[in-house]
């Protein structure tokens, strides 16, 4: 299958973002491509790549997030570096991801995707069913802050950003009584000891595509190609599919607040989603399944009729 597999000499470099999660996630891929052709540490390159994302000065100011509305915050200068020949392959939690790639690039490797629920974070409460009346949250999601006004309109949100070392001490010094996390970072991190409990997806349905990790490529980088499609897992693809059709039904981003969840049951595919008011007044859902080959229409289907029941307003934030 492949002639020229990556050597110390010309080795296959591997672009990620430098937080300490998309570390994990870079060196967990270069795992799996060892284990697959048998090759050296030496045969991979992991190049750490900043991002307009990375940038805590814009995000803080929200600049980033108001100038580019979300989109590719993470993504733009790591997709540069892969069309201009710095690195081959670029590894991305597909949460982050728009549901475009740039001319040129292709997003067709999945890992297996880990626990897509999110996390309860807290030193004093158990679960957000124990969080007395008007409790102060941290988060910054679009997606939590709406699906907790939905929920306990009594919680106050506050802004919490910062990696996992920073929000809890934020919890210590009160800013907040509990904040929530994915589980899928956590695990990945090995820090799940500052979870209370996961919530169920009945309770919080996740963001798209939550838990999975993509791995984009060259289009006409055949090496790449076929390194990738010997690591690439399928049901995790078949579940993504349904998802990011859905979210692009919607014309979504990672900065808006709508959830999706698709599983595999047999040959079934169910797809759950939901699109919320940024406040929480108003949420629309619908759950629905189909044979799995057909997800990326079920996606599209469901986003289209969430679209009609929501009717004119629902989406006027997304342009302010
Ligand atoms: N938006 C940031 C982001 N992107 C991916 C993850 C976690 C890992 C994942 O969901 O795959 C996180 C942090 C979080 O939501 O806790």
């Amino acid at each position: 299958m492949t002639t020229n597999l990556p050597t110390p000499a010309q080795p296959l470099r591997i672009g990620t973002r430098g937080s300490p999660l998309a570390l994990a996630q870079a060196h967990e891929t270069r795992s799996r491509l060892m284990a697959a052709f048998d090759l050296p540490e030496g045969a991979f390159e992991i190049v750490v790549i900043k991002t307009t994302g990375d940038d805590r000065t814009l995000i803080d100011a929200d600049i980033a997030l108001k100038t580019l509305g979300g989109k590719g915050l993470f993504t733009k200068e790591i997709e540069e570096a892969m069309l201009d020949g710095s690195i081959d392959i670029a590894v991305h939690s597909m949460k982050d991801m728009p549901v475009l790639q740039p001319p040129g690039l292709l997003l067709d490797c999945y890992l297996p995707r880990e626990d897509v629920r999110d996390a309860f974070v807290s030193l004093s409460h158990d679960s957000l069913a124990d969080l007395p009346q008007g409790a102060r949250v941290g988060s910054s999601s679009l997606r939590r802050r709406a699906q907790l006004g939905a929920r306990r309109p009594d919680l106050q949100v506050v802004e919490f950003r910062g990696n996992v070392q920073t929000r809890m001490k934020k919890l210590g010094d009160g800013v907040a009584d509990a904040t929530f996390l994915a589980m899928a970072g956590l695990r990945r991190l090995g820090l799940t000891d500052v979870v209370k409990s996961a919530i169920a997806v009945e309770d919080m349905l996740p963001a798209v595509a939550q838990g999975a990790i993509g791995i984009e490529r060259r289009a006409d980088d055949l090496r790449a190609a076929a390194m990738l499609e010997a690591i690439h897992h399928g049901p995790t693809g078949q579940r993504l599919a349904a998802e990011r059709a859905f979210l692009a039904g919607l014309d979504g981003s990672c900065e808006t607040p709508i959830a999706g969840l698709a599983e595999l049951d047999g040959g079934t595919l169910r797809l759950r989603g939901e699109i919320l008011r940024p406040d929480g007044s108003e949420v629309l859902t619908d759950d629905r399944s189909a044979p799995i080959e057909d997800g990326a229409a079920l996606g599209a289907a469901m986003a289209r009729d969430l679209r009609a029941r929501a009717g004119e307003g629902f989406f006027d934030w997304i342009a302010a």
